[in-house]
């Protein structure tokens, strides 16, 4: 694992869980930055996923962890980002396939619908499994828009 620096944000769904998971980034010796939300109030996650997605656009952070209450709002928004693949992840086998087949650089998480530690342990995998190129680089190349 060569990840220094993740960036994170949530809605107030998501929320409940990103402490617990900014600690764990941060025992690991990653370097978080928290774009909130703060609090259990509610807010609107576009305004949360975008400055996610473009630190990890912009060379600013390795990877990137997004948290709301299906997964799906915040994985639709960052996906709106030309450099950005976010996949959702449920489970540990999912979150190493968007590593390993998919080369994604964000994983979205259904904070209403796992347990902080099926997260933590997603988080994990996600964080190490490695791209494996070959097949899988040629067909990640295509899905920019105007290939
Ligand atoms: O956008 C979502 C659904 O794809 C997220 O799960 C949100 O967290 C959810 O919609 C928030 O719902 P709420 O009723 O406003 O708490």
């Amino acid at each position: 694992m060569n990840v220094k620096t993740i960036s994170i944000g949530c809605d107030h769904a998501g929320f409940p869980y990103k402490d617990a998971i900014k600690v764990m980034l941060t025992t690991m010796g990653i370097e978080v930055k928290d774009y909130g939300t703060y609090s259990l109030d509610s807010v609107d996650y576009p305004d949360f996923v975008h400055p996610v997605a473009n630190d990890v656009e912009n060379a600013q952070a390795d990877l990137g962890v997004l948290l709301c209450g299906s997964g799906n709002g915040v994985a639709i928004t960052a996906n709106k980002h030309q450099g950005i693949r976010a996949a959702l992840c449920w489970i540990e086998e999912i979150a190493a396939l968007a590593r390993q087949h998919n080369n994604a650089n964000i994983v979205c998480l259904p904070v209403r619908y796992t347990t902080l530690e099926q997260a933590e342990v997603i988080v994990k995998t996600f964080l190490n499994a490695e791209f494996e190129g070959g097949r899988h680089a040629q067909r990640v190349d295509k899905i920019p828009l105007g290939c």
